[in-house]
């Protein structure tokens, strides 16, 4: 059978939006993510606006059949709007006779994040150099979530001050599952959780695959009223999405989605946490811009929550909050 191969050059905030917007055509799940140039050489180039630096090869296949083309045309419009704002590059066309085992272009992508999380593709050779280094080894899905993200960036960034091993955690939308391991291997016992069925496979993976199953609970579902929210793009119904009610069971909750998503859930974040007498709850949001903080935050203070740290990356902030 023939392939056609899609494959187009992105910047490393636009990486998990591409596989985020592929997942939605159920066309293809075999997404291939490369770095091409070295991570100094883009932060050089990334402080000039007026040159954008394509950081990575994101190659995705089609069966070639009678669908194929219309396929094509889809995923095209699809993606126009990240090439319309430059982020990608227009979609480049191939078609093999074989589908390529590891085209060229991929090479393992190895990334530091933090003072002690290693983020590793899963044909990345790496040998830990430091004894406190957290390795999380994660297959390219369609799942949001490959740690290049900002928002993803700083979440760990919180997740490694505030995470405590004695804790009971949710991750809320767990995506490709990285936060879930993360805090797995910081000792804590986690659930997660994703309304995202593409997303609940991923994060089964990216469990098995880093040995954490005896700490890591994997379900399909939301917290609350978050069961009613739909597709967090869309807002596309998602039909009987088990829901977790918010009974004090957590010690932390992080989520990272959308500015709009975390202001409908504060009160469920305020009843899901536990408050013990030496203990607060501890509640880590990302995934918006400095433009929405201030609203997050004072729908986040109405539920008595206080910001107890931040971290900011180009204009994405990841918050933590404690109970009062
Ligand atoms: C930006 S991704 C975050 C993935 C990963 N946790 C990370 O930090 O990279 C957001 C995830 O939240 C999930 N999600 C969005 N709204 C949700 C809701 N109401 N309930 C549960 N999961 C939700 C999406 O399916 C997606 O996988």
């Amino acid at each position: 059978m023939s392939w056609m191969e899609l494959s187009l050059n992105t910047t490393e905030e636009a990486v998990d939006w591409v596989c985020t917007l592929l997942a939605s055509t159920n066309y293809t799940n075999d997404i291939r993510i490369a770095k091409y140039t070295e991570p100094n050489s883009y932060t050089l180039v990334a402080q000039d606006i007026t040159q954008p630096c394509w950081a990575f090869t994101v190659c995705f296949y089609l069966p070639c059949d009678v669908h194929t083309n219309v396929r094509r045309s889809e995923i095209i419009d699809l993606l126009s709007p990240l090439e319309r704002v430059g982020l990608a590059t227009p979609i480049h066309t191939d078609v093999f006779e074989e589908k390529p085992a590891h085209p060229e272009v991929l090479s393992p992508v190895i990334r530091r994040i933090g003072e002690r999380f290693v983020v590793l593709s899963s044909n990345a050779s790496y040998h830990s150099e430091a004894i406190d280094e957290v390795t999380l080894r994660l297959k390219t899905t369609l799942a949001f979530g490959t740690g290049l993200h900002p928002a993803t960036m700083l979440s760990l960034k919180l997740l490694e001050r505030h995470i405590l091993p004695t804790m009971n955690v949710l991750d809320l939308g767990s995506g490709s599952g990285i936060l879930s391991v993360a805090m797995a291997k910081l000792g804590a016992q986690v659930l997660a959780l994703d309304n995202d069925s593409i997303a609940v496979q991923s994060t089964h993976d990216a469990v098995n695959r880093n040995g954490v199953e005896q700490q890591v609970t994997v379900m399909e579902g939301s917290l609350g009223h978050g069961s009613d929210l739909g597709h967090w793009l869309n807002g596309d119904t998602i039909k009987n999405v088990p829901t977790i009610e918010p009974t004090a069971a957590f010690d932390l909750i992080v989520a990272n989605i959308l500015a709009r998503v975390h202001i409908a859930l504060a009160p469920d974040f305020r009843r899901a946490l536990r408050q013990t007498d030496t203990q607060a709850g501890t509640l880590i949001l990302s995934g918006f811009s400095s433009d929405y903080e201030d609203a997050v935050t004072t729908s986040l203070n109405k539920e008595g929550f206080e910001v107890i740290d931040c971290e900011r990356l180009d204009e994405w902030v990841a918050v933590a909050y404690s109970l009062q």
